[in-house]
């Protein structure tokens, strides 16, 4: 493909991206997969550069662009090589007409950028939500030691956490494939190690999905004691075992929950939990870097909608935890609605309850808890409390 024809073809796959968006259809990166799975002549080289423009315009708009082309105007508006690639020839963007609709640029549509303010992120700091996110692994030591780690990684503040350059193909390397390193974002390690699950402990992840967290815990467990992974979603629940067995963890129980009931499936667990994690479904603010359209799906309804489950979430694990056990709820959130207002309000309603503090070698105090973010830590965005019965 020429490099006009890239263009051209990244502006076609933002189209779909953004009636995508708008109805609540496919993500982006199934959208750009499908794109090039139908056309076979597209070489390596012409993936990876017209993918790097869909983001680059993605992660330009602030709010949901009128068209692929006024997007990718957006991108030329700051690059003269791309602008002069709208030369009009055969399979290129048409020549750039006076007047022609230029998306907005930000970080965020307005209403968002308003609560990530009140929430203390400022619109640099809300900017640079939208950088790429390094690759992060966590070393599984139930499987390896630092010697089995691939070079070339930078320790980071997590226990166990290494930073490498993120085009590594991590994956090809003996240590993925043995299960000896994770790929896991140092902050979700962080909030991992806010657990301190310790072995012989009974520890449950309330909100387990595929087992991002749950490996980690059950590596800090050493393989000792109770672990239960737990989702509403059938489908991510059922990926957890094959790596659970990759990653040589103990058997974890997993149990499927069904939304609005729960506890029904829980009460074998009533008062048994050293701890009980909850990662709670959320915005995903703090995700963007990897997932930056989420930015242009999201609305202020959902939000609530997401704090609302989140404080049920907290209620239904107040029955799972024993006296003195511990209860971390976390959020993959820089809003305070799904973070620190959070934990304010759990505590608030539940006097028996203290909060502890959150003891990290990163991160920023925030309420009763501690963000972990982008621009101050170069982690996802995390919001992690700790709470103990008493
Ligand atoms: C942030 S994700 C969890 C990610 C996972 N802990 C990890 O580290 O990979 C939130 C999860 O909560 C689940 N969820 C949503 N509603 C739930 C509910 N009522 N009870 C339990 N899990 C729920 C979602 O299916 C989703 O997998």
């Amino acid at each position: 493909m020429t490099p006009s024809a890239r263009v051209q073809a990244a502006i076609e796959i933002l189209d779909l991206v953004i009636a995508a968006a708008r109805a609540n259809g496919a993500p982006a990166d199934r959208i750009v997969s499908d794109w090039f799975r139908a056309r076979r002549f597209a070489g390596s080289k012409d993936r990876r550069a017209v993918r790097e423009l869909v983001y680059r315009a993605v992660r330009s708009c602030g709010e949901v662009p009128v068209s692929g082309r006024a997007a990718m105007l957006r991108v030329a508006c700051d690059d003269v090589e791309l602008r002069a690639l709208f030369d009009g020839t055969r399979h290129s963007p048409a020549v750039i007409a006076q007047g022609e609709p230029v998306a907005d640029g930000g970080a965020a549509p307005d209403w968002l950028m308003q609560r990530l303010a009140k929430s203390g992120v400022g619109a640099d700091q809300a900017l640079s939500l939208l950088g790429r996110a390094p690759l992060d692994i966590r070393l599984n030591t139930l499987k390896g030691s630092e010697a089995d780690l691939p070079e070339g990684g930078e320790k980071v503040a997590a226990r166990n956490g290494w930073r490498y350059p993120p085009d590594t193909r991590i994956e090809a390397t003996a240590a993925y494939e043995s299960g000896a390193i994770e790929v896991q974002d140092a902050g979700s390690q962080l909030t991992c190690e806010v657990v301190a699950a310790q072995p012989g402990e009974t520890v449950i992840d309330l909100c387990a999905g595929a087992g991002g967290k749950t490996l980690a815990l059950a590596a800090a467990m050493d393989n000792r004691g109770r672990l239960v992974a737990c989702d509403t979603d059938r489908a991510r629940l059922s990926r957890l075992a094959p790596r659970a067995e990759r990653a040589g963890a103990l058997p974890i129980e997993t149990v499927l929950l069904d939304p609005g009931r729960e506890i029904e499936a829980l009460g074998a667990f009533r008062a048994a939990a050293d701890a009980v994690l909850i990662d709670a479904p959320c915005s995903g603010t703090g995700t963007w870097r990897r997932n930056p359209e989420a930015r242009w799906r999201l609305t202020d309804k959902q939000v609530l909608r997401y704090a609302a489950t989140q404080a049920r979430l907290l209620d239904i694990a107040v029955d799972l935890v024993a006296p003195g056990g511990r209860l971390v709820f976390v959020t993959c959130s820089l809003l305070d609605a799904e973070g620190a207002s959070q934990a304010e309000a759990f505590l608030a309603r539940h006097p028996e309850w203290r909060a502890e503090a959150v003891d990290l070698p990163a991160g920023t105090p925030r309420g009763l808890g501690r963000r972990l973010s982008p621009f101050d830590d170069g982690t996802d965005g995390f919001f992690v409390a700790r709470f103990q019965r008493l």
